[in-house]
């Protein structure tokens, strides 16, 4: 029998959303629960390291985005289809965290001038540097990010380059076909299309 799952987030996609997927894909039965936010700062003392996600696995509670959606990805087929795949997965899920600390300072930054200069450097340095050497993975990939078959590192991605374009623009992608192609491979599969549909609006 499928244990049951409950993941705690807030309101958002954000740092959960590729764990829905993941559950999307695979048919699995979940509690998507988000925290009012007038509830967190009580919640938060509930949480292993006052953070969310957290995953409850029959009343077991993990926290730890990636370390839940390795997880779930190596139960249901998703990790790639041998340890170097597998590796080949957390290589590029953590170096998309680089790339989204980095523009999630710049989102954050409060001062003007300052949030200005951070957004030269990340057009014209960061954000060419790192698109460029994921496009080529993809292109070379045939349109996945790992191997020839779908990985849940093809849901952090599809997730990140969704808020990508949610920042700067439709177009921002149009020079980086294979990661678009890669997008909208991932949201035109059946499951992760009714989830698309279903899911709450949030922002991010
Ligand atoms: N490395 C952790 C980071 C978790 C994290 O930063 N969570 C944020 C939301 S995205 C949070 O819980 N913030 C509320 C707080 O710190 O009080 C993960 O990936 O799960």
């Amino acid at each position: 029998m499928s244990p049951h799952y409950k993941l705690i987030y807030f309101n958002a996609r954000g740092r959960a959303e590729h764990i829905r997927l993941i559950f999307a894909y695979s048919g699995i039965e979940y509690e998507d629960y988000r925290v009012p936010k007038e509830r967190w700062p009580e919640y938060k003392k509930k949480t292993p390291f006052g953070m969310l996600p957290i995953l409850e696995i029959d009343g077991k509670v993990v926290s730890q985005s990636n370390a839940i959606g390795r997880y779930l990805a190596k139960q249901h087929g998703l990790a790639g289809k041998d340890e170097w795949e597998a590796l080949q997965c957390d290589v590029l899920v953590d170096t998309l965290g680089d790339l989204k600390q980095v523009l999630w300072k710049y989102r954050t930054e409060q001062d003007p001038i300052k949030k200005e200069e951070r957004k030269v450097k990340l057009m014209k340095e960061t954000i060419p540097f790192y698109l460029a050497k994921f496009e080529k993975v993809v292109a070379d990939n045939n349109g996945y990010s790992v191997g020839s078959a779908i990985t849940w590192c093809d849901f952090v991605f599809a997730v990140s380059l969704e808020n990508f374009e949610l920042i700067f623009g439709k177009a921002s992608l149009d020079q980086y076909p294979a990661l678009k192609g890669l997008k909208e491979k991932v949201y035109s599969i059946p499951s992760i299309a009714a989830w698309f549909a279903r899911r709450p609006t949030t922002e991010f």
